[in-house]
């Protein structure tokens, strides 16, 4: 691997331990042209549906599929429209019906290749598809790269609920190529980082001061500091995963922070109005006075979020919604239990909680609390 080139950084491994499950997270720079021999070295494989976006197509289709041809693996490339509205009932089964055209079976793979829209379409038609075919993801956002490739959530939405149907089904790998951020469009790059912050909340204290002493190379998407931020989400992620695979300890559920929100912003205000990673950052902060509001999370803390937030150029403010709305879609949340909403509520920075039986005006109070001045 030649190392005068200043965008090259070392490759790194991350595993995520899940028994007859497990699988290893590779991330490097240029390795995207070695995805057929990397799926090759994982099980034998004849044919590939290859599910991408209209952008992320243009750029990194023909790449894929002629590395996958490479080793003798037939490919149906599969390309949807770019954006959230494509994680949908009707994509899903225009997917099912176009790889059933071209000969799908068993022994088929399910290849995802974009941002976290089609990690999530790709893996649920995956999931579903004969009953369940084997898939790889290679995401090319930073938000797929530093959260949604990894951990085997997939699924897509309905127009009242995000991601309200889907299931579980973990990759058999995932190829991060961070030398494909270089086209990402810059509020897209950003949306990523919101996910990056919540790591250093929810578990990571001096993750979170060394996003707060280095603003200036994370926005630059400086090589060494990409290269920090993909590998440590990823560890984090998959020590959470490997523990509480399918989010029945509540451990896992601590990934969702500030996400009861964020979905129920994304809903209301229309699918792809808000990037998903900006509906997180005004979530986040909602969730973090929510915490003052019960006692237990201080201001201070609430504003440093804000301050790295802010630094980082996403949105802090809470938009002007309908409030019956969205607290109808924050009942539809997922971690509603008999009825009852339940939050991820921060404690300090690095340490969060799942808190149950949270009364709907204090949530609500959070949210308008958040409208800009
Ligand atoms: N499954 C999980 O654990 C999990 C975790 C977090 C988020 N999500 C889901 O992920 C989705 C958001 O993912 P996202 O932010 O990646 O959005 P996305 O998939 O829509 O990608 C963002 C945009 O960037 C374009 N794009 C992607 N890669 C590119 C590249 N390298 N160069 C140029 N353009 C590129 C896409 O075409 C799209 O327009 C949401 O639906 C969210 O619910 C899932
Ligand atoms: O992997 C998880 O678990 C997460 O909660 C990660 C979130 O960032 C992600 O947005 C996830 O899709 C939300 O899951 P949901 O169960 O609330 O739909
Ligand atoms: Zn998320």
């Amino acid at each position: 691997m030649p190392t005068s080139n200043p965008r090259q950084v070392p490759p790194q491994t991350v595993h995520v331990p899940l028994a007859e499950r497990s699988y290893d997270i590779s991330i490097g720079t240029g390795n995207l042209a070695q995805v057929g021999k990397w799926i090759t070295s994982l099980r034998s494989v004849t044919h590939a549906v290859l599910i991408s976006d209209t952008n992320v197509a243009a750029h990194y289709e023909k790449p894929v599929h002629q590395a996958l041809e490479a080793e003798g693996i037939r490919v149906t490339s599969l390309v949807v429209p770019a954006g959230e509205p494509s994680k949908s009932v009707a994509t899903a089964q225009k997917l099912w019906e176009a790889a059933l055209e071209d000969r799908v079976d068993r022994k088929s793979i399910v290849v995802a290749l974009g941002g976290g829209v089609i990690g999530d379409l790709a893996g649920f038609i995956a999931a579903t598809m004969t009953r369940g075919l084997d898939f790889f993801q290679i995401p090319t956002t930073l938000l797929a790269q530093v959260d949604s490739s990894v951990g085997g959530k997939v699924g897509i939405n309905l127009p009242a609920a995000k991601n309200i149907v889907g299931c579980f089904w973990q990759p058999k790998g995932v190829l991060i190529d961070t030398a494909v951020l270089e086209t990402l469009p810059r509020r897209e790059y950003l949306s990523g980082l919101a996910e990056v912050v919540k790591y250093g909340v929810i578990l990571d204290e001096p993750f979170f001061d060394y996003l707060e002493a280095n603003v200036q190379p994370l926005l630059d998407r400086e090589p060494a500091a990409l290269q920090k931020i993909i590998a440590r989400s990823c560890e984090l992620k998959a020590q959470v995963v490997a523990e509480d695979e399918r989010e029945t300890t509540g451990l896992r559920a601590i990934l969702n922070y500030g996400h009861t929100y964020c979905h129920a912003l994304e809903t209301v205000a229309g699918y792809g109005e808000f990037l998903h990673g900006e509906a997180v950052s005004v979530g986040m902060l909602c969730a973090s006075r929510l915490g003052e509001k019960l006692g237990v999370f201080h201001a201070p803390s609430t504003q440093r979020q804000h301050a790295l937030l802010s630094a980082l150029s996403l949105p802090v403010d809470t938009p002007q919604l309908d409030e019956a709305a969205i607290l109808a879609a924050m009942q539809r949340d997922k971690k509603v239990e008999h009825g009852k909403l339940r939050f991820i509520v921060p404690l300090k920075i690095g340490k969060v909680e799942l808190m149950a039986d949270i009364d709907s005006e204090v949530a609500m109070s959070a949210w308008r609390e958040g409208h800009s001045a």
